[in-house]
C-alpha cells in the first residue's frame, strides 16, 4: 500500500521544532507510516542536525513528485532563508513570518489535495503576533483559512482524549462563553471525529461540569443545570452518547481507567492539566471539524530548551502516526 503523503511544518525556527523534526524524521518507523514532506528552512535544519548528531540528507524540492522518500533523506520544501546560526529562543519578525508561511503553505497543499494530512511543529503565539498575524494559535488560523465555523481542539493519547469547549481565553471569560450551542457543537464535532477519524463506531463521551462538584445542586454555581444539562439532553436526542455533567475532579480518573472514549472539558487547563499528567511525552493536539486532517505536538516551543539538543520528539512521532492513521481511516490516501 502507498503510504500517505504528509506535510510536516518545522514550527518556530528558534524553538525546539527544528530539532524534533530532525529527530523524528531520522526514525525509520516514520517512513514505514507515511511519506513526510517538511516545510521549513534548510539552514536551520542543518543547525538542528549539528545539535542532535543526526545525519540526514536534506533534499530540497518544490513539490512531492521531486521527493525521494527513503530513510536517511529529509525532503524539504524550503520556504525561508534564515541565518545559519539561529538565535535559539529569541524570535523576531522574520522567524515569526517564516513559521506562519510554513503553516499557510501546508494548509493550501492539504486543501488542494496535494497531501493527505498536515502535522504542525510548535509555534510561539507571541512570535506569531509579533510577525503581524493576530491569531491565538494554529487552530484559529486553520479555521479561518479553511472557512470552518465549527472546530474543536482535541488533545488525544491512547488513554485520554479531551475536547475543549473554550480554548485560549482568560479564565474570567469562560462562564460567559459556555453556551448550550457551544457545548452541543463540541459534542457533535467530537462524536463525528471519534467515529470517522478514530474509527470508534459508538463512542461514549463524558462531559465535565464547570463548577466544583458539578455545581452541588446549584450551591456552587448553576451553569450545570441551566446550560450543560439542556445541551446534553439535546445531544442525546441526536443519538450522541453524552453523559454527565460529572464532577470534574474525579472524572479524569475514570476516563484514564477507560470508562469513556473522550471527555469534553469546559476550559483549557481543566482538560490539559490531567491530559499532560498522563500524556505529556506522547500526546497529540488535533483540530476536529476541519475539511483537512491536522495533528500537532502537545507541547510548545520550549525556548528554555532550544539549541541544546535535549528536546523529546515523541509527541511529534505520535502526531505523525495519528495523521497517517486518520488519513487511512478517512480514505484520504493514497496521495
Ligand atoms: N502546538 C503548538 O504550536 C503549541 C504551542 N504552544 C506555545 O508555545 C509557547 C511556549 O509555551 P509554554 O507554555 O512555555 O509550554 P512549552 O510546552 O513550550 O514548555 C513547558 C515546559 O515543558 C518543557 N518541554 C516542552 N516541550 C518539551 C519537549 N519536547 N521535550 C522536553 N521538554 C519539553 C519546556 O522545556 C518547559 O519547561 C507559547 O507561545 C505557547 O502558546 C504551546 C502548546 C502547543
Ligand atoms: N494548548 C494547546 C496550544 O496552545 C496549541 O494551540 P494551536 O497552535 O494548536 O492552536
Amino acid at each position: 500500500m502507498i503510504q500517505p503523503l504528509i506535510a510536516v511544518t518545522m514550527g518556530d525556527p528558534v524553538g525546539i521544532g527544528p530539532e524534533i523534526t530532525v529527530k523524528a524524521l531520522s526514525d525509520p518507523a516514520v517512513h514505514a507510516l507515511c511519506r513526510p514532506l517538511v516545510l521549513g528552512d534548510s539552514s536551520v535544519l542543518h543547525s538542528a542536525m549539528a545539535l542532535t548528531g543526526q545525519h540526514l540528507h536534506i533534499r530540497e524540492v518544490s513539490c512531492a513528485s521531486e521527493a525521494h522518500f527513503q530513510p536517511g533523506t529529509l525532503n524539504l520544501i524550503p520556504l525561508s532563508s534564515l541565518p545559519s546560526s539561529p538565535a535559539w529562543g529569541r524570535p523576531d519578525r522574520e522567524t515569526g513570518q517564516a513559521m506562519v508561511h510554513y503553516i499557510l503553505r501546508a494548509i493550501d497543499m492539504a486543501l488542494a489535495g496535494e497531501v493527505a494530512a498536515i502535522v504542525t511543529g510548535p509555534i510561539n503565539k507571541y512570535a506569531m503576533n509579533l510577525s503581524g498575524y493576530a491569531y491565538s494559535g494554529h487552530t484559529e488560523l486553520l479555521a479561518e483559512r479553511t472557512g470552518t465555523r465549527d472546530y474543536v481542539m482535541m488533545l488525544a493519547g491512547d488513554r485520554i482524549r479531551v475536547s475543549l469547549v473554550t480554548i485560549h481565553t482568560a479564565l474570567r471569560n469562560v462562564p460567559d462563553l459556555i453556551t448550550p450551542e457551544k457545548i452541543r457543537t463540541t459534542l457533535r464535532v467530537t462524536h463525528r471525529a471519534l467515529v470517522e477519524r478514530f474509527a470508534i463506531p459508538a463512542p461514549s463521551i463524558a462531559v465535565a461540569g464547570l463548577n466544583p462538584h458539578a455545581g452541588e445542586s446549584g450551591m456552587f454555581g448553576d451553569e450545570e443545570e441551566r446550560i450543560l444539562q439542556p445541551a446534553l439532553e439535546q445531544a442525546r436526542s441526536e443519538g450522541i452518547d453524552a453523559q454527565g455533567p460529572f464532577p470534574p475532579d474525579t472524572l479524569f480518573y475514570h476516563v484514564d481507567q477507560g470508562r469513556f472514549d473522550a471527555v469534553v472539558a469546559m476550559y483549557h487547563d481543566q482538560g490539559l492539566i490531567p491530559f499532560k499528567m498522563r500524556h505529556f511525552e506522547d500526546g497529540v493536539n488535533t483540530t476536529l471539524g476541519l475539511p483537512i486532517i491536522r495533528t500537532s505536538v502537545d507541547h510548545g516551543t520550549a525556548y528554555d530548551l532550544a539549541g541544546r539538543g535535549r528536546a523529546d520528539h515523541r509527541s511529534l512521532l505520535a502526531a505523525i502516526h495519528m495523521a497517517a492513521i486518520h488519513a487511512r481511516n478517512t480514505m484520504a490516501v493514497p496521495l
